[in-house]
């Protein structure tokens, strides 16, 4: 099977079902693991996008939040949030088929604190400049939870289950 032309078929058929043009499709040994176009329009959920939507069925398929020794192939190159869920999972590979440049000119988005062009830098900035408000409010009972985490992983920090690099 041609994964690419499978991503652009899934993309273009969630469009012509009234449906936002993004799919992403995740092989695993040769074989389709997971799929999904982004279902934003169709369920009103801002996170419904395609990588997020297969990337939680990948998982669950495989009864794990790792997916090393997948391809992921995505229509766009990721969104920021989509970017760090994949960071997250950690694929082998994340093949992207059109660039964000080539995807700008055909969207105009109105959200109050976004834009694409800025989103990066937006993340790099310190909380308190950013342009979504934000406000700490520091707790010592909130920092006592992390202690309580640990105490109950017999002292160990690190976040169980991550395959240990090749
Ligand atoms: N890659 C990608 N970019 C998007 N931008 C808005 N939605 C999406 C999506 O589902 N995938």
């Amino acid at each position: 099977m041609d994964f690419v032309e499978r991503t652009v078929d899934l993309a273009r058929r969630n469009v012509e079902e009234g449906g936002r043009p993004f799919a992403t499709v995740i092989v695993k040994d040769g074989e389709i693991l997971a799929e999904s176009p982004n279902k934003v329009a169709q369920t009103n959920d801002p996170t419904a996008h395609a990588e997020i939507l297969a990337i939680r069925e990948a998982c669950v398929k495989l009864g794990t939040e790792h997916l090393t020794g997948t391809t992921v192939y995505v229509l766009a190159h990721p969104c920021p949030m989509c970017l760090g869920a994949l960071y997250y999972c950690s694929p082998d590979e994340v093949v992207f088929l059109t660039t964000r440049d080539a995807y700008e000119p055909h969207f105009v988005d109105d959200r109050k604190y976004f834009e694409l062009d800025t989103f990066y830098e937006e993340f790099g900035k310190n909380w308190d400049e950013r342009r979504l408000p934000m406000r700490h409010e520091p707790r010592a009972d909130a920092v006592e939870v992390y202690r309580l985490w640990q105490r109950r992983n017999g002292g160990e920090r690190r976040v169980a289950g991550a395959p240990t690099a090749a």
